[in-house]
């Protein structure tokens, strides 16, 4: 599930909550849709927070849900419908934020991290692709050769990292809600942040090609 809080200055906080790591259950998918919905249809609601109960943002794609047919809405439109929202939504990553819980955080438009946070796209482990966005946003935040890293390794990484190759805005040592809430009010009224488009990539003897 997902609950829906107001929050001061005009913000939704969306919470994720399936514990113990907050996976994306077929529950959480829709609490996702449903809040981010009503967030964006009030119009005192001028951003959104979202962020993981317990301190732990989202270790991904729920995988007691592996063994049978997935039900329910996919990651992949349901995290569409945050980057497509007109307000600003910000990711406050506090404890881990793996596989579909880093693919979601990418679709929002700011992402704040706790200084402990780990943050990776482990789906190689178990012989899957981060196939919710990742292996699209991840190269356009950070550019291919740094993300074919973290795709092809699965390995995670901290907050500090996070940092320096541009999957975070800022790291605290504070709460990250707070810090997230701060960076919404600050962009309220703004246009939604977008993406870089991905590089164009030159190979010998090939025409230039775009990936898309
Ligand atoms: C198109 C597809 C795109 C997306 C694909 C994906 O996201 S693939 C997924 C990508 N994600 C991953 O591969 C993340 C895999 N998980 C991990 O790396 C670690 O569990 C951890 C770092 C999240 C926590 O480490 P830690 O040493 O602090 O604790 P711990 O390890 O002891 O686990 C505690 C409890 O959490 C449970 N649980 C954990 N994850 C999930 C989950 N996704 N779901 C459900 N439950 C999960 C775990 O079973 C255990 O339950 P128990 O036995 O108490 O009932």
């Amino acid at each position: 599930m997902a609950r829906y809080t107001r929050i001061p200055g005009s913000l939704a906080l969306i919470t994720l909550t399936n514990p113990p790591v907050n996976a994306l259950s077929v529950a959480v998918r829709q609490g996702i849709i449903d809040t981010m919905s009503r967030a964006l249809s009030d119009p005192e609601v001028k951003g959104v927070v979202l962020c993981g109960e317990n301190r732990k943002f989202c270790g991904g794609a729920d995988i007691r849900e592996f063994a049978g047919p997935m039900k329910g809405p996919h990651l992949v439109p349901t995290f569409d419908s945050i980057e497509a929202a007109e307000k600003p939504v910000v990711a406050a990553i506090e404890g881990v934020a793996l596989g579909g819980g880093l693919e979601l955080a990418l679709a929002c438009h700011y992402r704040i991290a706790h200084v402990k946070a780990r943050l990776g796209l482990p789906e190689v482990t178990l012989g899957l692709l981060p196939a919710a966005g990742g292996t699209q946003r991840l190269p356009r935040l950070i550019g291919v050769p740094a993300a074919l890293d973290l795709i092809t390794t699965g390995r995670h990484v901290s907050a500090q990292e996070a940092l320096k190759l541009g999957i975070v805005d800022r790291v605290t040592d504070g709460d990250a809600r707070e810090v997230a809430a701060e960076l919404a009010r600050s962009v309220s009224g703004q246009a939604s942040r977008t993406l870089p488009p991905l590089p164009v990539l030159r190979v010998a003897h090939l025409s230039p090609f775009r990936l898309n």
